[in-house]
């Protein structure tokens, strides 16, 4: 395999690679991989930056006194330790969250309304240092930092609103003289594990309901970016959450283990996962032995489609939006880049000059519109898939190659026009900032190349033909559909996928379903006493 270093050489050498995007001139830059350090973010409130977890209402470390280190993805510099959780470790924190869980169950859910309204509120009232957490652990610039942290706050917002509206149903028995009633129930304690991609809005999403549900949570944070869910976790403490409701864990190598613990516990009721394909399956196979309500939002591989009709401004905005957000590290980004003959090289024209006004460089300086990806791994992943499709014959329009000059971990925004369907970039998450163009010509083709994909979380179509947005609405098969716009993201709407990203809805009216069940209660002999009862 050739190395990372040689085939980038080997994109940059391309004689369409015509021009290079804005760089940030990093005046501490090292020559040699990293960029040099960069002091701590001055927080308006240090006592947010944490070292331990919070379990049981408490800020602790591991019992084995382990602990592993954090890094700034831009610098590759550690930047702190966490507490390395082990199975112990885990148990008690279950073991915490299951003796709230009577107390807090009972609980009405105007005062759970009231406890996330409070929460809420802090997130808001400390949303700058946040943001600063955000852009240090994982990387993002600031401006989408502060995004984000709006984003996350507007999940307990939201959740406060549906707390007290947990209605149950009455329904017509067919036996004459029965009632029938549902309740619904909190399902007990849950375990949640989230990624690093939104440090704060992941972890929301889930404790969001579970919370308002009456749930009792075990929430394992990312090992990558666990700052900013220790932060949460201190604000859930002044938001006078009860102890014990809210326990973070935390890990790195023994993640494996700690998912294990969560996921076979008979404490835990239900799990909830966002992440990765793979280790999503690896949980519902060990979730099986307990039979545990499943909640799954996994990994992608976004169609994005402009057709002949589209506006084409439009388009090329929705496809920077969505492809390049987090430097084209989210599940929703566009993946697959397909666009109508008609309007295909205005389209690619279009794209890279927009590309070219980014500026990539650290999150916290002025300007940046794009950060690193999270590690070399990741770097290693874009770049073979730049290098696949270079060598099957795709063109690089802009970008292409690592930016070493800035760290190790910075990659070129690249546009890259004359993709096939053969490769990877056709059916393997990029997870990265390289959009790739496919050409088409007729709807039934992209249909078929759109949906020709075991995954099915977001799809997306530029069109102004109002019968053509009904047909291909319906006949994506995914999730969730963005018509004429890149960003879909909003905690009033369902988020989820099909097939193989994942089941379950986040959000919306519905994502209080998934924290619940419903208890149905059968009322005989139409309320008359029994019989032999005096
Ligand atoms: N559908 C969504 O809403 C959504 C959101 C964000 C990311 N993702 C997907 O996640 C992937 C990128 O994130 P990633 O690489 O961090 O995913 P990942 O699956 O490797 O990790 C996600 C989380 O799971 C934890 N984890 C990993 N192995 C585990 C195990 N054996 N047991 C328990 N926990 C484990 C990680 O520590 C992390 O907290 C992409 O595929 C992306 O599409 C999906
Ligand atoms: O990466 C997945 C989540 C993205 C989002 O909620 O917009």
């Amino acid at each position: 395999m050739r190395s990372i270093l040689s085939a980038s050489r080997a994109i940059a050498r391309q004689p369409t690679c015509t021009s290079r995007f804005q760089r940030n001139t990093l005046p501490t830059i090292a020559t040699r991989g990293y960029a040099m350090s960069r002091p701590a973010p001055k927080l308006n409130d240090p006592s947010l930056l944490k070292d331990k977890t919070y379990v049981n209402g408490e800020w602790i470390g591991a019992k084995s006194g382990k602990t592993f280190e954090v890094h700034d993805p831009a610098t590759g510099e550690v930047i702190g330790t966490m507490p390395e959780f082990d199975r112990a470790d885990t148990e008690a924190a279950i073991a915490a969250a299951q003796a709230a869980l009577p107390s807090f169950r009972k609980t009405t859910g105007r005062e759970r309304s009231r406890l996330l309204r409070k929460w809420y509120q802090l997130m808001m009232d400390n949303a700058d240092d946040l943001a600063k957490l955000i852009t240090w652990e994982n990387g993002k610039p600031l401006a989408d930092a502060n995004g984000e942290v709006t984003y996350a706050a507007n999940f307990f917002e939201w959740f406060a609103e549906e707390a007290p509206r947990l209605n149950g149903a009455t329904i017509p028995s067919s036996v004459p003289g029965n009632r029938i009633f549902t309740i619904k129930e909190p399902v007990g304690v849950v375990g949640l594990i989230t990624p690093w991609n939104f440090p704060a809005a992941m972890v929301t999403r889930k404790i969001g309901p579970a919370l308002a549900a009456g749930c009792t949570v075990v929430a394992k944070s990312p090992g990558e970016t666990p700052f900013t869910a220790a932060a949460l976790a201190e604000l859930a403490h002044r938001a006078g959450i009860p102890k014990g409701v809210i326990n973070i864990v935390t890990s790195d190598k023994n993640t494996p283990e700690l998912g294990k613990t969560i996921t076979t516990s008979p404490a835990v009721k239900k799990v909830s996962f966002t992440g990765s394909t793979g280790v999503g399956k690896l949980l519902m196979t060990d979730s099986s032995s307990t039979l545990k309500k499943l909640s799954f939002e996994l990994g992608g591989n976004a169609p994005f489609i402009v057709f002949d009709d589209a506006d084409l401004d439009a388009a090329v905005a929705g496809a920077v939006a969505s492809k390049f957000r987090s430097s084209g590290q989210t599940c929703v980004c566009a993946n697959r880049i397909y666009v109508q003959s008609g309007l295909y090289d205005r389209f690619v024209e279009k794209l890279a000059e927009k590309v070219r006004g980014f500026k990539v460089g650290y999150g916290t300086d002025e300007g940046v519109t794009h950060g690193p990806l999270i590690s070399e791994k990741a770097i290693k992943k874009v770049t073979e898939h730049v290098s696949d499709a270079v060598s099957k014959g795709a063109q690089v329009v802009i970008g292409g190659s690592p930016l070493r000059d800035l760290g190790a971990r910075f990659f070129e925004p690249t546009v890259i026009r004359d993709m096939k369907p053969g490769m990877k970039i056709a059916s393997e998450e990029t997870f990265g900032p390289v959009a790739g163009i496919f050409r088409f010509d007729t709807e039934a083709e992209v249909v078929a190349l759109a949906n020709d994909t075991d995954v099915g979380l977001a799809g997306y179509f530029f069109s102004r033909d109002v019968e053509r947005v009904y047909r291909i609405a319906e006949a994506l098969e995914v999730g969730m559909v963005g018509v004429n716009t890149g960003l879909i993201s909003d905690p009033a709407a369902p988020f989820g996928g099909v097939k193989e990203s994942g089941f379950g809805r986040e959000g919306s009216v519905m994502g209080i379903d998934e924290y619940v069940v419903t208890k149905m209660v059968t009322l005989g002999n139409n309320g008359q006493p029994l019989q032999g009862s005096s």
